[in-house]
């Protein structure tokens, strides 16, 4: 026997995130370990790309204060993603507003902003966060990757794809992996499994 598929609500407008989410649910649902077992249904996603208030705050913060707000405006079950990436040698900046970094200074910029810093390293922060309606106590997921950060090398399809190069990356940047080699170590990879997990564990 197994449980009806669910269909979860993911409020993103990035179409780079709502792929490799449904590529890393995809493979999970067909994993030899997973794949038609009753614990293990396949569940869908659906996206809706919405303007919600993107708060300042830990990756925490923003990521609670977003979901809440998607679940005011869908009103109902939702879940949201923010992606962070902070470099060792700032404290953990810029973090959260990566985003507003890369917009600005590019992945050149980026690596400038190392330079004279003896540590390159960065860490990859997905936080996945999930309301189960409005009022509602948002949970969170969290999932890192470590790394560091080079001058782009591979296709500029993804923000900072080419200048993050993974220590589980055989030497190659997020940008020059197989998309199905990035979703095995990623930072978002490893968040999504949390969710994954409970929202099974909410079915059974
Ligand atoms: O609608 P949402 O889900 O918020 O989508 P967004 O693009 O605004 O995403 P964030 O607010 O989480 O900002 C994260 C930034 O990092 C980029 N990014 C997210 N995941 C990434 C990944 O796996 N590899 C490279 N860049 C990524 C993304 O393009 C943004 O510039
Ligand atoms: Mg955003």
């Amino acid at each position: 026997m197994t449980a009806s598929p669910r269909t979860i609500l993911f409020v993103t407008g990035n179409a780079n995130k709502l792929k490799e989410v449904r590529s890393i649910l995809l493979a999970a649902s067909q994993s030899p370990e997973t794949a038609g077992t009753a614990a293990t249904p396949a569940f869908t996603v659906d996206s809706q790309d919405l303007d919600v208030p993107e708060v300042q705050g830990t990756t925490q913060e923003v990521a609670i204060a977003k979901v809440r707000a998607a679940a005011d405006i869908v009103g109902g079950p939702c879940i949201t993603e923010d992606t962070a990436l902070g470099f060792e040698a700032l404290g953990g900046l810029p973090g959260p507003y990566i985003k507003y970094f890369m917009k600005s200074v590019g992945h050149e910029g980026l690596n400038n902003m190392l330079v004279g810093f003896p540590s390159k390293r960065a860490t990859a922060i997905c936080t996945f966060a999930y309301s189960a309606g409005p009022g509602s106590e948002p949970i969170i997921f969290e999932g890192t990757t470590e790394g560091k950060v080079v001058p782009a090398r591979g296709p500029s399809n993804f923000g900072w794809d080419p200048v993050f190069e993974p220590e589980e990356g055989n030497g190659k940047t997020y940008a020059e992996m197989e998309l199905a080699d990035k979703n095995k170590i990623s930072h978002r990879y490893r968040a999504l499994e949390k969710l994954r997990k409970f929202l099974l564990e909410q079915d059974s």
